[in-house]
């Protein structure tokens, strides 16, 4: 068993004007990657910010944090090589905004950084299995896409669950509506990389919710070990 439990910070709903010290913050209270929501106005109804704002965070925060690029845009290739040149880790596309999943992941590795593939809500996970061979987490979308502080999902608990009967060492990522009181579904389906916004954002005592997070997900990742 490859994977360990992982908590990525989204900074959706943080103070967007302190956005370097909002990262700084969650990495001191002990994130282990930071989760970036790129959102082009297109393929989703929102706009947040692009490569030159991840160029700047990349600066101000050092070489060591992990960005996790979620890119809900509508053309996913025109912005591998720009976020790979600002710093970016891992290039998380959506299924439903390419035509050629292929090529796109062969390029994100051309330019370095770790394939990331997402699926919203209404995507069956049948559609990703057939790359999930190639890349290198799968993100199962636990909201509909587009905006923070939305209701969890919990019916989307199966792709999880069957992502990781089918793929036991891949890392399984979701990503909205995710906090203490929906983790313990998210673990037992089999995720192990959590994303979370609101309920990290909106704590008076982020460390201690994402310590809570990085438990619950631990331990059914241990218990799912000992139970093979
Ligand atoms: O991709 C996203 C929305 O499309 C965000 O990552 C997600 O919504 C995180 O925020 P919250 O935990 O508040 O739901
Ligand atoms: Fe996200």
């Amino acid at each position: 068993m490859a994977y360990s439990a992982k908590i990525g910070p989204s900074i959706l709903n943080s103070d967007l004007a302190c956005l370097g010290a909002e990262c700084v913050r969650m990495m001191e209270c002990g994130a282990d990657y930071l989760h970036l929501d790129v959102m082009d106005g297109h393929f989703v109804p929102n706009i947040t910010f692009g490569h030159p704002v991840v160029e700047c965070l990349r600066k101000h925060l050092g070489p060591d944090p992990f960005f996790d690029m979620h890119m809900m845009v509508s053309k996913p290739e025109q912005w591998v090589e720009p976020m790979a040149a600002a710093g970016a880790n891992q290039y998380t596309f959506h299924l439903e905004a390419t035509n050629n999943p292929g090529n796109l992941i062969k390029e994100i590795r051309q330019n370095c950084m770790k394939v990331g593939l997402a699926i919203k809500p209404w995507t069956s996970v049948e559609e990703l299995a057939p790359w999930a061979g190639q890349i290198d987490m799968a993100l199962v979308m636990t909201v509909e896409p587009g905006f923070g502080g939305q209701k969890f999902m919990e019916d989307m608990m199966p792709k999880v669950s069957w992502l990781r009967s089918q793929f036991p060492s891949l890392d399984i990522e979701v990503d909205g509506g995710v906090g203490p009181d929906t983790i313990h579904k998210c673990a037992d389906a089999g995720a192990n990389m959590i994303v979370s916004g609101s309920a990290i954002m909106k704590s008076e005592d982020p460390r201690s919710v994402i310590a809570l997070l990085r438990s619950v997900c631990a331990e059914a990742i241990q218990k799912r070990s000992l139970d093979r």
